[in-house]
């Protein structure tokens, strides 16, 4: 048919599927300033919301006075929890079973708690009014640390004080949530305490934000002659968002659409439910007017979702020569005011217990204790999936005191404990299926890679001149090795408020040969327009650029649980390819009788079906759709479509070596960091250039917790980092150079094998960067210091070693 038939290569190269390079298509927008965000969003009419948020951490709220606020020109309403009580929305449900206040009720229990909710003419009159309510506060006594709070008689929680029981099991403190327990304590303790060789230490993995570029918002807008919501926001689970609004306000689903337009980074702040969609959402239905919120930088770091905060007691034994015997993990973990954590509802502590990572350890424990503070909540998976980078610097820095206690190189300490290739899939002494991994051949390859016996003979020259007084600079070598897991589902195991978290693809092929396909994720950033179009460019034959994805609005795109915990590849992607294989199918069916031969005659070929044995004759996927729309096929519907919703059998382990190699000066604090190596394995990999982005963003997202990033607050329970000025923000002249590399061990479960990588690098990165500084200080005698390693910290370690004469 055609006169000159390209070579195969070129048609392959001219799909820009799997594996390609291919550039982000959702850069041109981006870096021309010509993103639509929701603060881009502008209706005709629109109002804007404003908090009250209280100066306490801990407060009776006495009385709220707003009548100065309304009497200013512009302010159209002041919302109180009296306002909201009557329709049940002044307490609002959150994603971990707890309740939280939507408008103070009564009390306040963390600064910066959104007290009043001021509507305005525009975004300036609101913050004018807000200066004008006067609210009384009658101070009680703040309890900030979560151990204080389980030994106190001040009762945070008033609302639940008498129930001995919440939403994961038994309370047995007014303060205390619950306490999550899994594998077999017993047996731990026993092989532990006759054990040969112990490490024991507390790890804290401190509090920090997800602090993305673009804050939370909305637009609510409810149109009420045809009763239906319009909600725009920075939603990761636009879908979740909808049906938790539905069930909320009454308003029938098909009556709600969520849209969540370009988003200016997630990594888990947005998941949430905050105050501000509600109120919005409130402000509209009362005054028939479009309401935009949009929160500040203060807001953002001092309200919305933090992460971490995890206090972490470990223990873990081997044998003299250093074969581990078991791992113990007690945690306390400070949720803040609410439980509103985002986590898998049956996992409180997410997947905490993946926290014998990378090694075969026979037996474990570990016991997680939810407390409440004066803090903000959240406990949100800010880059990682739902507490794994805890789990991981956890399991990363007890192998380092373990081989501390050992007398052992630490590298040689995980080579000899790594699961091996023959393991898998492998069964973890807390319960979880690794699916696949290959854990010594990346070691290896990590080790030569940096010259690691090179670098560690250079360490000891450095560590004798500074003996003899000839340096001031110590040199650090951190190993990190991390197991990550991600993908949830499957629904058996996983939801979200009894939401199975499965995902979908919906594709469309068009009669001209291209396609729009929408899934149930939403890209942040990540560039799921890039790399969706490029795993269906594999599947059906369409070049990649012929592909859109679009995502986020619930009103066209297929029902899904969003976009966190690296779940989009694992499971969108996976819906994704099968909807395609549905595609190919029915084009199988479509070329077979273009082509006169029986379906089973003709094979796929890159873009085209080929006649099996005659490749010269073929109809390409252009053809076929074509033919699909057009021409009469007996026993076939017309059309080109399919649809695929996704409940994974299993999560992927993504797996990684990473190694950052510092100087620290023992007089300043300061760290000079010569070399981070990043090798990542996350099977089949989609487009290396999106891999390599995420790789850089999410080490610098480490970088910047292990080194200086916190949010922390004085016994007052004042926040005392909410600006950028105190909240650390590393830009290029801190961020540091990065090499990447990688192994491919695809997962025998995915459709194309491929596993999520967007939160490796912080699950890896953070022990490498932490157990680097610890290893420059080692044999000076430090065995443990709290992150973030701040000039300020690592001096006084300095000083405490009695370093500085
Ligand atoms: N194998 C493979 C894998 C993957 N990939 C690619 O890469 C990316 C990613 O992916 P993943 O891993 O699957 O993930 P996703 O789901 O998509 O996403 C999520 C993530 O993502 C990351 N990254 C990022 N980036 C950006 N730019 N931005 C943002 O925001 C962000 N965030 C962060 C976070 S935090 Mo969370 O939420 O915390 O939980 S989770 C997270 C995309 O594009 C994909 O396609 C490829 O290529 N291959
Ligand atoms: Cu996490």
């Amino acid at each position: 048919m055609n006169d000159l038939t390209p070579d195969r290569e070129d048609r392959v190269a001219k799909l820009k599927g799997l594996g390609c390079s291919r550039k982000r298509v959702e850069d041109a927008r981006f870096t021309q300033g010509k993103g639509n965000y929701v603060d881009d969003i502008k209706l005709p009419g629109m109002l804007h919301g404003d908090f009250v948020r209280s100066p306490y951490a801990h407060a009776r709220v006495v009385s709220i006075d707003a009548s100065a606020a309304l009497a200013l020109d512009g302010v159209v309403a002041v919302l109180t929890a009296k306002d909201l009580e009557p329709l049940g929305l002044h307490w609002m449900p959150t994603l971990a079973g707890d309740k939280q206040m939507v408008l103070a009720d009564g009390k306040v229990l963390f600064q910066g708690q959104e007290v009043a909710y001021v509507v305005a003419r525009d975004r300036y009159v609101a913050a004018d009014a807000v200066e004008l309510v006067e609210v009384e506060y009658e101070e009680l006594e703040v309890i900030v640390d979560p151990f204080k709070a389980l030994q106190s008689d001040v009762v945070l929680r008033e609302d639940i004080a008498g129930e001995t029981s919440g939403a994961h099991g038994e309370r047995r403190h007014p303060n205390h949530i619950f306490l999550w327990e899994e594998g077999d304590k017993s047996a731990t303790e026993q092989v532990i305490d006759s054990a040969d060789v112990v490490a024991e230490e507390m790890i804290y993995y401190h509090r920090t934000h997800p602090c993305p570029l673009e804050t939370c918002g909305c637009v609510a807008s409810m149109d009420k002659v045809n009763g239906k919501l319009t909600l725009y926001g920075t939603f990761q689970a636009p879908h979740v968002v909808r049906t938790v609004a539905s069930l909320l306000s009454g308003i029938e689903e098909h009556n709600i659409r969520v849209v969540s337009p370009d988003i200016g980074g997630g990594f888990g702040n947005k998941v949430g439910v905050y105050p501000g969609y509600v109120c919005s959402i409130v402000a509209s239905i009362v005054t028939g007017k479009p309401v935009k919120w949009v929160e500040d930088r203060m807001e953002n770091l001092m309200a919305t979702a933090f992460a971490r905060d995890y206090w972490m007691k470990g223990r873990i034994s081997a044998t003299k020569d250093g074969k581990i015997t078991a791992l113990e993990a007690k945690v306390t973990a400070d949720h803040g005011a609410f439980d509103a954590c985002a986590d898998p509802t049956k996992f409180p502590a997410g997947f905490f217990h993946i926290c014998t990572g990378s090694y075969d350890i026979p037996v474990a424990y570990v016991g997680v204790d939810g407390v409440y503070t004066n803090k903000a909540p959240g406990g949100v998976a800010y880059r990682c999936s739902f507490r794994v980078t805890e789990a991981a610097y956890f399991i990363e820095r007890m192998i380092e005191l373990l081989a501390i206690e050992l007398g052992m190189d630490a590298a040689e300490l995980r080579r000899i404990n790594f699961i091996r290739e023959d393991q898998f899939p492998y069964q973890s002494a807390l319960g979880w299926e690794y699916d696949s991994g290959d854990y010594h051949t990346a070691w290896d390859k990590a080790l030569a890679a940096v010259d690691y016996d090179g670098l560690r003979a250079e360490q000891a020259t450095r560590l004798e001149a500074f003996k003899r007084g000839e340096t001031r600079k110590l040199m650090g070598i951190g190993l990190s090795f991390f197991t990550e897991i991600v993908g949830a589902g499957p629904v058996k195991n996983c939801d979200i408020l009894g939401m199975g978290m499965f995902d979908s693809c919906e594709i469309r092929i068009h009669p001209t040969g291209s396609a729009i396909a929408r899934l149930g994720t939403i890209s942040q950033g990540q560039g799921h327009a890039t790399t969706f179009a490029q795993i269906l460019a594999s599947e059906i034959g369409i070049p990649a650029d012929s592909i859109t994805i679009e995502e986020g609005d619930t009103d066209t795109a297929p029902y899904g649980l969003g976009t966190y915990g690296s779940r989009s590849t694992p499971v969108a992607g996976a819906a994704t390819a099968l909807a395609g294989r549905k595609i190919r199918a029915k084009a199988q069916m479509i070329a077979a009788y273009l082509l006169e031969v029986h379906d089973n005659d003709v094979e796929f070929d890159v873009d085209r079906f080929v006649v099996k044995g005659a490749p010269e004759r073929f109809k390409t996927m252009a053809e076929i759709a074509y033919a699909a729309y057009n021409q009469a096929i007996p026993g076939v519907e017309p059309g080109l479509e399919a649809v695929s919703y996704y409940d994974p059998p299993n999560m992927t382990y993504p797996f990684g070596a990473y190694i950052c190699v510092m100087d620290v000066d023992v007089d300043t604090g300061e760290v000079h960091i010569r070399q981070v190596y990043a090798l990542d394995d996350c099977g089949t990999r989609i487009n290396p250039m999106v891999i390599e982005g995420q790789v850089h963003g999410g080490l610098t997202e480490a970088y910047a917790i292990a080194m200086a990033q916190e949010i922390a607050y004085d016994d007052m329970g004042n926040c005392k980092t909410a600006t950028l000025m105190d909240f650390f923000w590393p830009t290029a002249w801190e961020t540091p150079h990065y090499t990447t590399d990688h192994t491919e061990t695809p997962s025998p479960h995915h459709p194309i094998g491929a596993k999520g990588v967007g939160e490796s690098p912080n699950v890896g990165g953070v022990p490498a960067f932490s157990n680097a500084v610890h290893d420059a200080l080692r044999p000076l005698g430090l065995r443990q210091l709290h992150m973030p390693h701040d000039h300020w910290r690592i001096w006084k370690a300095a000083n405490d070693l009695g370093l500085h004469g």
